[in-house]
């Protein structure tokens, strides 16, 4: 091991688990400083110029307060591209590249998309590169989530149309005019809060994480009402959801009178998203 790799695992053993500080230590060496791959696995000793030392002593010093690594290096990849994040939006997550997949795969015909909550336009933007046809649409209440957004169509080329919106108010007309509607919500009980890693807990944004633990499907089922005046005929809902709420997702579709639900899990063999047609 170089000197460099050195420091690095010394200053984040004691918060990080030791594969975390491995691969951390290969991202700063390689992707963020600029070093040479083999340089580092042959244990070479490079040494920094002032101004990387001091890069180097910066990012250090912000992994050590637990900031996410996606706020350090300013972007989250997903679905192949880059998203620009920052400690206003949630950084999103692989599992969700799967909810893009699915709709992306299930509606090549469809013309128009709303993705609701849609945070920094992972879900809107990567939906507008795969199905090229299609208008997106995409809401968050969040202001700074959206700047972000816009800031992403514009970097990514994407033709998404954002408003700000409050999801769980009730004050616009509303016509039907969706295929589908996509939405990645809030979903995490306060009481899960507990297990949940400082990284994102002190980091996140509580907006874009949480719901009462006495109403864990508020979002689902106002976006399930919600569905029944904005959805074309044979529209169809598409929900990412808590692992532990699966079976009440789908039988709060049911009663809404939503056919064909269907619960599917995620590469780690959890309940992920939920579908239903109209
Ligand atoms: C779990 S995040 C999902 C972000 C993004 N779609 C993703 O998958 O990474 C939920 C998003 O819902 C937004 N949100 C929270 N309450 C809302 C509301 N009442 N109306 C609209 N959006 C809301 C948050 O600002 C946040 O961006």
């Amino acid at each position: 091991m170089n000197r460099i790799t050195t420091y690095i695992r010394q200053s984040l053993q004691e918060i990080y688990p030791p594969e975390e500080v491995k691969a951390l230590s290969m991202l700063i060496c390689c992707d963020m400083l600029g070093l040479d791959a083999l340089d580092i696995y042959m244990g070479k000793d490079i040494i920094l110029s002032e101004c990387k030392q001091r890069e180097l002593e910066n990012i250090i010093f912000r992994l050590q307060k637990n900031e996410p690594i996606q706020y350090i290096r300013g972007f989250a990849e997903f679905d192949g591209r880059r998203f620009k994040v920052a400690p206003g939006v949630l950084i999103p997550r692989p599992e969700t590249v799967e909810l893009v997949e699915l709709v992306a795969r299930e509606n090549t015909d469809a013309c128009r998309l709303l993705d609701i909550g849609t945070g920094s336009g992972c879900i809107a933007i990567s939906l507008d590169k795969r199905l090229p046809d299609a208008k997106v649409e995409a809401w968050d209440i969040s202001e700074e989530a959206l700047a972000i957004a816009y800031t992403n169509n514009k970097e990514l080329k994407a033709e998404v149309m954002f408003l700000q919106r409050d999801v769980l108010s009730d004050d616009w007309e509303k016509t039907p005019s969706f295929d589908v509607i996509v939405s990645n919500p809030p979903y995490v009980t306060e009481a899960e809060k507990n297990g949940m890693d400082a990284n994102v807990l002190d980091w996140e944004p509580e907006l874009a994480l949480f719901v009462p633990d006495d109403d864990p499907l508020r979002f689902y089922r106002r976006i399930a009402d919600l569905g029944r005046e904005l959805l074309l005929p044979e529209g169809r809902l598409y929900f990412e959801i808590n692992q532990a709420y699966g079976r009440e997702t789908a039988h709060m579709l049911e009663m809404n009178q939503y056919r064909d639900v269907r619960v599917i899990k995620d590469i780690f063999g959890k309940d992920r998203i939920v579908t239903a047609n109209r």
